[in-house]
Formats: C-alpha cells, sequence, structure tokens
C-alpha cells in the first residue's frame, strides 16, 4: 500500500558552535577548528508527516496546525538565539545537526499526535544535515 507525506520546511538564524565543557579554549579550538567560535547559519528544518487523509479536505494535516506548532516550538525559541544557551540542554550537548534532529524529533512528535512524525531533516546548508526515522 502506498503512503502519502505531507512536507513542510521551515527556517530560523541561529548562532552556535562547538567546545567541550572538559577542554580549554584552546583545546577546543584545536579540536574543532573554526566550529569552535561562534558561528551562525540559517538552519532549515523539514517535516515528513503521515497518517490518514481526511477525505473531505484531502489533507493529512492542517498547514495552519502545522505552522502553529512550528511557530511555537521552532521559530519563536530559536530564531536569532544562541543555540548553545537557548535550552539548558545544550550545556550538556554540543548543538550538531544530530544532536538537534533528535532534540527536535523528541520534542515534536507529542505536538503532532495522532498525525504520524515520519522523517526530519535540520540542515545549516544544502550539503550539511541530519536526518531523523521514527
Ligand atoms: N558531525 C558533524 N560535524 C560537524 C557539524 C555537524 O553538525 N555534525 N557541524 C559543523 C559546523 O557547524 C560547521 O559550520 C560546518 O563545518 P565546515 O567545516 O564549515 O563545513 P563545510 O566543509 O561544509 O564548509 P565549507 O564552507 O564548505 O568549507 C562542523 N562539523
Amino acid at each position: 500500500m502506498s503512503t502519502v507525506y505531507f512536507c513542510r520546511s521551515v527556517q530560523f538564524r541561529a548562532v552556535h558552535h562547538y567546545r567541550l565543557p572538559e577542554l580549554t579554549l584552546a583545546e577546543n579550538r584545536r579540536r574543532f577548528g573554526p566550529a569552535a567560535e561562534p558561528h551562525e547559519h540559517l538552519w532549515t528544518l523539514t517535516l515528513w508527516l503521515t497518517g490518514p487523509m481526511e477525505p473531505g479536505t484531502g489533507m493529512i494535516v492542517d498547514l495552519v496546525q502545522v505552522d502553529e506548532i512550528l511557530e511555537a516550538e521552532v521559530v519563536a525559541r530559536f530564531h536569532n538565539q544562541h543555540l548553545n544557551r537557548v535550552d539548558p540542554f545544550f550545556e550538556s550537548h554540543q548543538p550538531s545537526t544530530e544532536t538537534l534532529a533528535l532534540y527536535f524529533a523528541e520534542r515534536l512528535v507529542p505536538r503532532f499526535a495522532p498525525v504520524r512524525l515520519a522523517r526530519l531533516r535540520i540542515a545549516e546548508t544544502d550539503d550539511l544535515f541530519a536526518e531523523w526515522y521514527a
């Protein structure tokens, strides 16, 4: 049986850096190079949502509802922020794309239920991104 996914992307601009707390600044600079310094990306978060299509509307989920959740959970919290400081979680977790994929998936899955978040992509650029699959 075929499956349809409804997809939506949202962007936010934010700074991050990589620094392990057990290392000195000089050691972090050697370990991570330029990425040890705060640097900005225009992040793109993309969701793949699936579930039954409502016969009347032909929709899996209303776009207005999707956008409200993304605005509250992603844009309002992360746009123009420093990711290492936006949530105490990132005091003990480096804000890599891999970590952000897990972070956003864990928070967005319950927000979209019973619509199923099946896949999520967080991209720093077109050629650097991480994906999460349910
Ligand atoms: N495993 C990961 N490694 C790195 C990540 C990541 O999310 N996961 N992120 C970064 C940085 O944020 C960094 O900005 C990207 O590193 P950079 O060396 O600039 O990457 P590119 O080679 O793609 O950049 P060019 O401008 O094309 O040289 C680092 N590592």
